[in-house]
């Protein structure tokens, strides 16, 4: 069965009349918008906030209607995928290369919700390359100083060897790390540094994990 799925459609029955809902990035997040169009199809009438320009085109698809920062000052509720979950629900987030929108719209939601399959969930972060989204500008300068964190770094590339841009214009830093034992420090740490958009950790902000299973199974697991 398809775990991502499980999960993703799973997360939208926290959904109700009149939610503004952060739209998730991802491979996992896509069953969640997909769903969550079909309910809107069925008369259900929320609001969405995409967190890249990959899930605005999805959800403009599905005709959720959408809205922005200036219309509102608070997100209900945001359903988003994972590339890591430790036992305490800290994350590692980015692989799409999402994390800073991704960030902001979890920040400022009432509930955040973490949607994936069984694989993200580890004893320890760290195994997945920490994506931190730095300016092309001295991008030289701010790779020096993350690297004083004993992590091997590389930018993201394309296919042509074009490195891969942002949805905000700019690059993002793939990080392999040993281990991660202090994801708290790293996490500010990394953004002290110049240069430093935002790093893909997110530490203590997911109220809500839940995971699919490939027999089908799924678990809810609260903060
Ligand atoms: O952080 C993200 C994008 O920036 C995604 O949520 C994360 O990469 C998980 O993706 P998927 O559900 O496709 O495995």
């Amino acid at each position: 069965m398809n775990a991502k799925k499980i999960a993703g459609e799973k997360a939208t029955e926290l959904i109700t009349e009149g939610m503004v809902v952060g739209l998730g990035t991802g491979s996992t997040a896509f069953w969640a918008v997909e769903k969550l169009g079909e309910l809107v199809k069925n008369g259900l009438n929320i609001k969405g906030i995409p967190t890249s320009k990959s899930t605005e085109k999805l959800a403009i698809e599905m005709n959720i209607p959408l809205i922005s920062f200036s219309d509102v000052n608070h997100i209900d509720i945001t359903i988003d995928g994972a590339d890591e979950i430790s036992p305490t629900l800290d994350l590692i987030k980015g692989g799409g290369g999402a994390l800073l929108r991704e960030k902001i719209v979890a920040f400022a939601s009432k509930k955040f919700v973490v949607v994936a399959d069984e694989s993200k969930y580890v004893n320890e972060l760290g195994s997945f390359p920490l994506p931190v989204e730095i300016t092309p500008f001295g991008f030289e300068a701010t790779i020096r100083e993350i690297q004083k964190f004993k992590c091997q770094t590389k930018i993201r590339k394309l296919e042509k060897n074009e490195p891969f841009i942002t949805d905000n214009g700019n690059y993002i830093l793939d990080c392999y790390f040993e281990s991660i034992e202090d994801s708290s420090f790293l996490n500010t740490q990394l953004n002290l540094i110049p240069g430093v958009v935002e790093n893909g950790l997110f530490v203590n902000m997911a109220d809500q994990v839940i995971i699919g299973y490939n027999d089908g199974d799924v678990k809810v697991l609260d903060k």
